[in-house]
């Protein structure tokens, strides 16, 4: 089976995160960084995930996972590393239509985890279809050392210089080709360069 690839806009979504240990803490901040509306339904927290609660950015309800705790949820991770509630908590989540992830059982995913290298707002998620995780990580950790976190700043000058095109209304060929230029390595190293200059 092919996987579609795709960037998900979760910010404002109701999602339900099943469990509260460390595989729970772990899939929090990337969450919490797409501000999604996160409910977080276990019996017993870890620390961290409690300080979150308390700071107000997830609401935590203390107790076994209930089927009606899908109601309105666009998307449920299942994290209780109990194999017969995941199950329970993706069967119900399938029969709804709603996107279901337990972890590290991919029967029981209707999509997988990515390996993603994050800089601003450049991404690169990686997938192995599940073939070999630990590849992912590799190659996760290799385009962290290629794409340092200038990438952040040069693709928010890259996203204002591209708005500007669009907004004077530059003829589109000429456009695209100024823009593939603008977005070149020789362009990246100058600003790199100029960058450090300014800086060091
Ligand atoms: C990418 C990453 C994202 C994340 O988890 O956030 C991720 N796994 C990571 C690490 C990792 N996971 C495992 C190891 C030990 C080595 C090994 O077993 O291979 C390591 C490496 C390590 O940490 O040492 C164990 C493991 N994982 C799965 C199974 C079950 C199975 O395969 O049947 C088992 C056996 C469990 C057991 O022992 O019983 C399944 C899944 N893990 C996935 C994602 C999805 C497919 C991703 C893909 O397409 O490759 C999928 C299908 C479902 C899902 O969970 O979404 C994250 C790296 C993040 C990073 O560092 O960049
Ligand atoms: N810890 C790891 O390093 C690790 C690594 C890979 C995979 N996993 C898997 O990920 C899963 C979770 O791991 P963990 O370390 O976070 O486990 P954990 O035991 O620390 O946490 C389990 C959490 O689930 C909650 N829970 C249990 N039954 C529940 C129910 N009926 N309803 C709601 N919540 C319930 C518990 O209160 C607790 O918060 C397991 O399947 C585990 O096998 C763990």
């Amino acid at each position: 089976m092919v996987l579609f690839p795709a960037f998900l806009k979760l910010q404002g979504r109701p999602l339900l995160i099943v469990g509260g240990g460390a595989i729970a803490e772990q899939k929090l901040d990337g969450m919490i960084e797409a501000e999604a509306l996160i409910t977080l339904v276990a019996p017993q927290i870890t620390p961290a995930i409690r300080e979150i609660a308390r700071a107000g950015s997830i609401q935590w309800i203390a107790r076994e996972f209930r089927r009606s705790d899908l109601n309105r949820t666009f998307l449920v991770i299942a994290a209780t590393g109990n194999p017969r509630v995941n199950e329970e908590i993706f069967r119900e989540a399938d029969r709804r239509n709603i996107l279901c992830n337990a972890v590290d059982e991919p029967e029981r995913c209707h999509f997988y985890y990515g390996s993603v290298v994050r800089r601003g707002d450049l991404q690169i998620a990686i997938s192995t279809n599940g073939k070999s995780p630990a590849l992912a990580q590799r190659l996760r950790k290799e385009f962290e050392t290629l794409i340092d976190g200038t990438y952040a700043e040069w693709l928010e000058w890259l996203g204002r210089v591209r708005t500007l095109y669009i907004n004077r209304r530059v003829q589109r060929e000429q456009r695209v080709r100024a823009l593939h230029h603008l977005a070149s390595r020789p362009v990246f190293e100058r600003y790199r360069q100029r960058e450090v200059s300014h800086h060091g």
